[in-house]
């Protein structure tokens, strides 16, 4: 029996996950910021290294899903964006709020783009999962065609991030969704706006795009 074939195991997975992710989320912000000296540098590297070396003794396939993930329940433990377990993301945190969705989150110094403040591809990554989020909580889940990103003010590095999106039309299997990005201080004072369009896959597509996964 594997170690999370119970639900105290796949709690205390889950958790670890979370915990490791922690850890390297710290470690990408000091590497990120550091000003040590050299020599700390090539150390950290070699500690770094070693501590990589027996999480790559047993790794997944690509087709292959976490064993702690739940992926038609919706939980990715790894997703970049909302991943409590993965490096790379902030990790946004996303609620439902009424008929649309709230999410919130800081970005640290990794997410520089101009200096202090957020590379606009990550803004459209977070606007991608909350306008994606808010498709699927209203019964429409798609991918992604397109996204429309207006900047209109830099997002600064540090400070506390409310992000929202709602669907704003619904035609055949197209669902319209907009979203904001905003400081959570000022919510009235929009950054980023995005428009989204989502589409339903058939069931054609959905098993030629994700049938080695699903099995
Ligand atoms: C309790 C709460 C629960 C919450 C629960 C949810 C939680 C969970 C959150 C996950 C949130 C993830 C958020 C990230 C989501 C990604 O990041 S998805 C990844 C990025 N996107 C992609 O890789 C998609 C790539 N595109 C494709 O593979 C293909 O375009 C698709 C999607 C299979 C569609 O195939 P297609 O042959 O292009 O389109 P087709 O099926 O012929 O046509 C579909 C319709 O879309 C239209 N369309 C196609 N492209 C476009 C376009 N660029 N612009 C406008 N319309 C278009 C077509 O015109 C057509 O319209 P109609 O003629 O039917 O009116």
């Amino acid at each position: 029996m594997s170690e999370i074939e119970n639900g105290h195991g796949l709690k205390r997975r889950r958790e670890a996950i979370t915990g490791l992710g922690d850890a390297l989320r710290l470690l990408i912000e000091q590497a990120t910021a550091t000003e040590a000296p050299t020599e700390e540098l090539l150390r950290a590297a070699e500690l770094i290294r070693r501590a990589a070396a027996p999480l790559g003794e047993r790794v997944r396939g690509r087709f292959e899903t976490a064993a702690a993930d739940d992926l038609l329940g919706g939980v990715r433990l790894y997703n970049p964006v909302t991943g409590a377990g993965s490096a790379f993301a902030p990790p946004l945190e996303i609620h439902r709020d009424g008929d649309g969705a709230v999410g919130t989150c800081t970005l640290g110094r990794a997410f520089e783009g101009p200096p202090s403040f957020a590379h606009g591809g990550v803004s459209a990554m977070l606007l991608d999962q909350m306008l994606g989020y808010a498709a699927g909580a209203a019964g429409h889940p798609g991918m992604t065609v397109r996204l429309d990103t207006g900047y209109r003010r830099p997002v600064p590095l540090y400070t506390p991030l409310r992000l929202t999106a709602r669907v704003a039309g619904i035609d055949g299997r197209r669902v319209t969704v907009t979203g904001t990005i905003t400081t959570a201080a000022e919510p009235g004072d929009v950054l980023v706006e995005a428009t989204g369009v989502f589409v339903a896959l058939r069931a054609e597509q959905a098993r030629r795009l994700f049938g080695p996964v699903l099995g």
